[in-house]
């Protein structure tokens, strides 16, 4: 069942970033061709529900964030697009990976051969990446409008908020986010092009609207060790500890 008052949400988005649902339903339909052996909801479940997870994104803090995260070998690890980049170079594997393929390809394509579990979103601007993934082996569909056959909604926009929004579906007890500045800087680590400044940055406005919102009635606790986010307990690297148990 998608989030209650999605819909409405959706409709927000399409209208300030001039999406055609037409086209998001047609990238959808052609995900759920590609993905012939997506992996069952259970898989993902048993990763995600009652547990404490990571949700990192490629913001700022990211940098401040991977000599951190190296401690934290056994938490779920649910990682946005670009941030797999940084964090397979440091040695810290990620459980999840959320993307709509605009991240790294070869480190996407690399992870996608070990059993992390992927979550790849379909929308009106990135059907012709959709054939990426073929390439991974744990892999389930999700697409911002209406879910049918293989495609899911979870809801959520862009690729970060997204992870938390599919935290909260299978109830992580909580949810601790990294690299999730929002903010008017971009980190180094996202695959932005210069071009796509200002978009990247009205979008990252949306995603931290759509994270205020989901906190309304989230039932997963919820911290961020990035910028201040309402809704989300702002927490220091040095309460990890503590929190996680
Ligand atoms: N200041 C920031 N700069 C970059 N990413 C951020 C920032 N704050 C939060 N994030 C989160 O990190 C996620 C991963 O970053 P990345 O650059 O890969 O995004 P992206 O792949 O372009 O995202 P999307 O495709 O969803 O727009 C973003 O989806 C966003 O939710
Ligand atoms: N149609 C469309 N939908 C999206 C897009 C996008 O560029 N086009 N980008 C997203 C996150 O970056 C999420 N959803
Ligand atoms: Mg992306």
């Amino acid at each position: 069942m998608v989030i209650a008052g999605w819909n409405k949400k959706y409709a927000m988005i399409r209208k300030e970033f001039k999406y055609s649902k037409e086209q998001d339903k047609e990238s959808a339909i052609i995900l759920d061709s590609i993905l012939r052996k997506n992996i069952s909801n259970k898989k993902i479940r048993d990763e995600i529900s009652g547990k404490t997870v990571f949700v990192i994104g490629a913001g700022p803090s990211l940098s401040l964030a991977i000599p951190k995260l190296k401690k934290f070998k056994k938490v779920v690890k649910i990682v946005a697009d670009s941030a797999v980049k940084p964090l397979i170079e440091n040695g810290i594997k990620p459980n999840i990976v959320v993307t709509d393929l605009d991240g790294d390809e070869h480190s996407l394509k690399k992870i996608g051969k070990t059993d992390s579990i992927f979550v790849v979103h379909a929308h009106g601007d990135n059907i012709s990446k959709l054939q990426l993934a073929e390439n991974f082996k744990n892999c389930i569909g999700t697409t911002q409008t209406n879910p049918f056959k293989k495609i899911q909604n979870f809801g959520g926009f862009t690729d970060g908020d997204r992870s938390v929004f599919l935290a909260n579906h299978f109830e992580a007890k909580k949810i601790i986010l990294f690299g999730m500045d929002f903010g008017k800087r971009i980190g180094k680590y996202s695959q932005t092009k210069a071009s796509e400044r200002q978009i990247k940055l009205k979008k990252l406005k949306r995603a931290k609207l759509l994270l205020e919102w989901l906190s309304e009635n989230s039932r997963s606790q919820l911290f961020t060790t990035s910028s201040q986010i309402n809704g989300f307990e702002k927490i220091s690297y040095n309460e990890l500890d503590i929190i996680i148990t």
